[in-house]
């Protein structure tokens, strides 16, 4: 464990682990009894805010858990909120991307005039595994013209080598907690 994943500690004592959901051999890591907490809530984003580096214009979020996420940085980072959501849901034109999903596959969209080209986007979410869902949201916020060079977790299963796979495609990938194994 690097040292910084040590510094939270803290944190990860308030991540529940719920063994076989949403099927057998899953260790489901789940964050709400964090999001209960208020000091553990606010002490997260508080870490999260301190981890970005450089100005940016628009904090993506990943439908769902992301845009908790994306919102609470954004307003002490002075940015805007992109919901990027699963397909359907926005009522203007999209620009959409999919992606492979363990069985199949699934498609994520962004409102095509949400921003204009070269914006600065960091992208979130609360936590990475194979890292498929935060690759093709970077995959779509390229096509449409975004500069995206950081993105932040909450969690990461680095077994999963979700965030290796976005750093192999040059994104700057953090989380504040690692949890060993899946
Ligand atoms: O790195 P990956 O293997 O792609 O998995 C990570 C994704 O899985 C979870 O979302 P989920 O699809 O469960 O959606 P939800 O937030 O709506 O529950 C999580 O919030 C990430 O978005
Ligand atoms: N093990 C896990 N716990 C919580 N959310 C997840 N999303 C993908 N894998 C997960």
């Amino acid at each position: 464990m690097s040292d910084f994943a040590e510094q939270n500690a803290d944190l990860k004592a308030l991540i529940r682990t719920i063994p076989d959901f949403p099927k057998p051999g899953i260790q489901f890591r789940d964050i709400t009894t964090l999001l209960l907490d208020p000091h553990g809530w606010a002490t997260a984003i508080e870490r999260m805010v301190a981890a970005v580096s450089g100005p940016v214009d628009l904090i993506a979020g990943i439908e769902a858990r992301g845009f908790l996420f994306a919102a609470a940085l954004a307003a002490p980072l002075k940015a805007g909120v992109l919901l990027i959501r699963k397909d359907g849901k926005l009522p203007g034109a999209t620009i959409a991307e999919d992606y492979a999903l363990e069985y199949g596959t699934d498609r994520i969209a962004i409102h095509a005039d949400a921003f204009a080209p070269g914006a600065r986007v960091l992208l979130v979410d609360d936590l990475i595994a194979t890292g498929g869902t935060a690759r093709a949201a970077v995959r779509l916020l390229h096509k449409a013209g975004a500069i995206v060079t950081q993105a932040q977790f909450l969690v990461d299963l680095p077994e999963l080598g979700g965030a290796d796979a976005l750093r192999s495609d040059g994104i700057e990938a953090s989380a504040l907690i690692h949890f060993p194994g899946h």
